[in-house]
């Protein structure tokens, strides 16, 4: 009998555990999250779960706080002069505001892709080592070597500029210097990649590549994007979040947000009532 039970227990747990294991798991929360320039409140008390491995979507009309809400993920709101973050918001579990927090530390484990692409001014080689020899990452220059080819071959740039290594990041075309950044961000082996509409200044083929290169990374990092195209948010992201006048309106299966979304603002953006 005791045997029978043991069986039994044993199999319930390793039913739970495979059931655990279709449970996403929670990457990053917020809440109540407020932003304030100065005096005036930009954000209204955000609340969002983020899991990992996921590509989360932020969508809505021009000065709605997406970027704003992007940037307290990693704190680079710190950066702007008069800008207070309040709320509460954590990375596995650790509050990201904490001030024993090592921000250098955050900002490798949460990266950032930006707007317009931003590599530094020295070579394409140099640009992806910077962060890897900052944190200590490589003991030695052959595995420095191998993380800055590595990084690259997951940017699906290494073929195009193997041979150029030595030259500036800043000579490569729009489209491979935001691969260069994504590059240079996943050499640090972040756990979430942060994009802040990482294609909008580059043509269709480099938007096309980028966005393959992020479906590509999703199986390994959490990636936020922030996007004004809707398509490309239809066609890279598991779930989207739309954000209206400083509030996020509603988060949910991207799916549901195109076709059926709950709320009435939601389905005025995106049916082109306004934005
Ligand atoms: N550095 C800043 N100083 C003062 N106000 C700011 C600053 N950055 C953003 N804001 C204000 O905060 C609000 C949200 O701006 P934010 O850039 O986050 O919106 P957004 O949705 O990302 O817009 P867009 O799609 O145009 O980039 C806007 O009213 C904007 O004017």
């Amino acid at each position: 009998m005791k045997m029978e039970n043991d069986v039994m227990r044993a199999s319930l747990a390793s039913a739970e555990a495979a059931q655990n294991n279709h449970t996403p798991e929670l990457k990053m929360s917020a809440r109540d999250v407020r932003v304030f320039y100065g005096e005036s409140e930009a954000l209204h008390g955000v609340d969002l779960d983020i899991y990992a491995n996921e590509v989360l979507a932020f969508i809505g009309p021009s000065g709605c706080g997406k970027s704003t809400f992007l940037r307290c993920l990693n704190r680079m709101n710190d950066t702007i002069d008069g800008c207070r973050v309040t709320g509460r918001i954590e990375l596995d579990g650790e509050d990201i505001y904490d001030r024993r927090l090592d921000v250098v530390l955050l900002r490798a484990r949460v990266g950032m892709v930006f707007q317009k692409p931003n590599p530094f001014p020295k070579s394409i080689y140099e640009n992806i080592a910077y962060g890897p020899r900052l944190h200590g990452l490589a003991e030695s220059r052959a595995e420095l070597d191998e993380i800055v080819q590595r990084s690259l071959t997951r940017a699906g740039l290494w073929d195009e500029v193997k041979d150029r290594l030595d030259q500036p990041g800043t000579g490569l075309s729009g489209g491979q210097q935001q691969r260069l950044c994504i590059a240079r961000a996943i050499a640090v082996s972040p756990e979430v990649i942060l994009m802040d509409e990482p294609c909008s200044a580059l043509d269709p083929i480099a938007t096309a590549k980028v966005e393959q290169l992020i479906t590509e990374l999703s199986e390994s990092y959490t990636i936020v994007i922030v996007t004004h195209n809707m398509q490309q948010a239809a066609r890279i992201s598991k779930r989207t979040a739309f954000f209206h006048l400083g509030n996020l309106v509603e988060v949910d299966e991207t799916t549901k947000i195109f076709t059926t979304p709950s709320d009435s603002r939601t389905e005025d953006y995106i049916t082109g009532r306004f934005g």
